[in-house]
């Protein structure tokens, strides 16, 4: 991607064209120069849809309003499109086919592959005007296979698949769960509790299992199956509010087969997407099959969780609730749920089960590439240990204290998310017509808020394949910058439909990180960039191995 760049950013100065200029207004010779220079590397054909998109927008250049039929696209036939997908396996490297298609039409572009059919775009400013638009009760794309096995199976659904008042409804009252401060300041102990825990039970194995002399020693390893346990505990431990020992020299196996479920249910999803509901039983039937039973799993383990979760309710309740608040027993988010009783028991089910599907596999991804991203840049990583060392030391145990005089750490999470978004991009239906790029985008289009080329795109972030926390404004000390301004960190979405599980993922990555930095120096054998794939969320193609070494 830097030479595809570079070589634009050369062709630029060739042109005569500022080098300040966004993509939106670059546009024609950007579009002449990379079809002469030959970037855009995907043959004859791109090569001609280019040109005829720089026709198309050199005659319109008169200020009119451009119909959606003329926003560039990438063929026309969905089914074509979706056959070229399944061939050339495009489904994993979704993030980077974005980037280049962006690299080859510009800042905006439609695409069809089988059923899906989406208004592409990557720049804030746009991204800023689809999200100010939204309506009351904003739509997020249709997870078909989601839906159709919970409607063959059934099962009620949670916020993840609703859209308008109903969605609403549960929203609102799940935010008091999990988004509002007072909800954090419930949480934030057990969470720092299990990321403390954690650290302890890796020093031990360093001590145990590593190399060199003894209190220093260090062990080189891929963490991945540890963070997956890691987040799953943290999961477990907010949402059921108990401990499921899977630090233990024995963890169970039931737990196991949970975070194997969730993985094949994300790896299942994305080729089912682009088939309509009828062919997705037919056509994609052996991956059907495997989709179907891993939610299956996923239902089942948290239906066996609330069940014991209820009993342990009714015992409590028979204690009284005057008692619990005096031992300040907190019940974790399925507890308060049911304590409250504002929503019925399917909807709890329903709800507590997509927390739990949604809670694992995004912030053990996540800490798999901050743990590489530290490890390769041992100067940021050192700037962010002397942060939380000095305020470790002034908050004199309280973390949410300990975080907050550490800004670096959320830095640090918001590099992590703009170089490897667990989801790539974030859809919004607008319940409006809307103009983007000069394009008339008509209400109810699926447009995609492209998070990987945008958090990659030299147009939007000063050297951008630098791994900098700084850059977001973390430190008064640090020279702050503005890039943390507009729509350019929206890893967690936007609005009242941004991630519901925000505020856990973003307490439980710190909390991670800080405890890590406070036991360990990082550091990786090879400085090469990680090579990833997309299973609905981006993840390493290969985890890369970490060497520990404590301190
Ligand atoms: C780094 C970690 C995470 C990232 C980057 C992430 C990202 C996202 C994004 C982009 C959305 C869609 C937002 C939008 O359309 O504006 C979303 C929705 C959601 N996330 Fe997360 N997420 C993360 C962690 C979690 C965790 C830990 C949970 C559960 C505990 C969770 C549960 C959900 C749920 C249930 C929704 C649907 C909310 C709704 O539609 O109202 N996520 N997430």
């Amino acid at each position: 991607m830097r030479g595809v760049f570079s070589q634009a950013s050369a062709c630029f100065g060739a042109q005569g064209t500022p080098a300040s200029g966004h993509l939106c207004g670059v546009s024609p010779q950007r579009f002449l120069c990379m079809t002469a220079a030959g970037t855009v590397a995907d043959g004859k054909s791109e090569r001609r849809k280019v040109a005829d998109s720089a026709g198309v927008r050199k005659r319109d250049l008169d200020g009119q309003v451009r119909s959606f039929e003329q926003i560039p696209h990438t063929g026309r036939s969905g089914w074509v499109n979706l056959v070229k997908f399944w061939r050339e396996d495009r489904f994993r490297t979704l993030h980077r086919h974005m980037e280049k298609t962006f690299m080859a039409l510009g800042p905006i572009y439609r695409e069809q592959v089988g059923t899906h059919s989406s208004v592409n775009i990557m720049l804030p400013s746009d991204i800023g005007e689809l999200f100010r638009s939204e309506g009351l009760h904003p739509r997020r794309m249709t997870l078909q296979p989601w839906a159709t096995h919970r409607e063959t199976r059934q099962h009620s659904k949670g916020v993840f698949l609703k859209n308008g008042e109903e969605w609403r409804a549960d929203r609102l009252l799940l935010n008091k769960e999990v988004m509002m401060t007072a909800a954090v300041k419930r949480f934030l102990p057990l969470l720092d509790e299990v990321a403390s825990d954690f650290c302890r039970m890796l020093r031990a194995r360093v001590e145990r299992e590593g190399r060199g002399e003894e209190g220093r020693r260090s062990l080189t390893m891929d963490p991945s199956p540890d963070l997956f346990r890691f987040a799953l505990e943290a999961s477990c431990h907010v949402i059921y509010g108990e401990r499921i020992g899977l630090f233990s020299s024995t963890p169970s196996m039931e737990s196991q087969k949970f975070i194997w479920a969730v993985e094949r249910m994300l790896a299942t999803t994305p080729p089912l997407l682009y088939l309509p509901p009828r062919l997705l039983l037919r056509l994609g039937a052996p991956l059907w099959t495997q989709h179907a039973s891993a939610w299956d799993h996923i239902f089942s383990h948290a239906e066996a969780r609330i069940q014991r979760g209820y009993q342990r309710l009714s015992s409590s309740q028979r204690k009284g609730s005057e008692a619990r608040a005096a031992t300040g027993q907190y019940t974790g988010v399925l507890g308060q749920l049911l304590e409250k009783g504002q929503l019925s028991l399917d909807l709890i089910k329903a709800n507590i089960t997509e927390l739990m599907a949604g809670g694992v596999d995004t912030t053990a991804v996540p800490l798999q590439f901050a743990l590489f991203e530290l490890g390769r840049n041992p100067e940021v990583q050192e700037r962010v240990r002397q942060q939380v060392v000095a305020s470790w030391t002034q908050a004199g145990g309280d973390p949410q204290k300990a975080m907050q005089g550490a800004p670096l750490l959320k830095g640090t999470i918001k590099e992590v998310l703009r170089l490897y978004p667990v989801g790539t991009t974030v859809q919004r239906y607008p319940v409006k017509d809307i103009v983007l790029q000069n394009y008339r985008i008509p209400a109810g289009t699926m447009v995609q808020a492209c998070l990987y080329p945008m958090g990659r795109s030299a147009e939007v972030f000063e050297d951008p394949r630098c791994f900098n926390p700084g850059r977001w404004g973390s430190s008064r000390e640090e020279g702050q910058s503005t890039e943390g301004a507009g729509f350019r960190s929206l890893a967690f979405g936007f609005g009242a439909r941004q991630c519901v599980g925000r505020r856990i993922a973003e307490n439980e990555m710190q909390l991670f990180l800080m405890h890590i930095l406070l036991s360990f120096h990082l550091s990786v054998s090879s400085s090469e960039d990680i090579k990833t794939t997309c299973t609905l969320i981006l993840q390493p193609e290969t985890p890369p191995r970490i060497t520990f070494r404590k301190l």
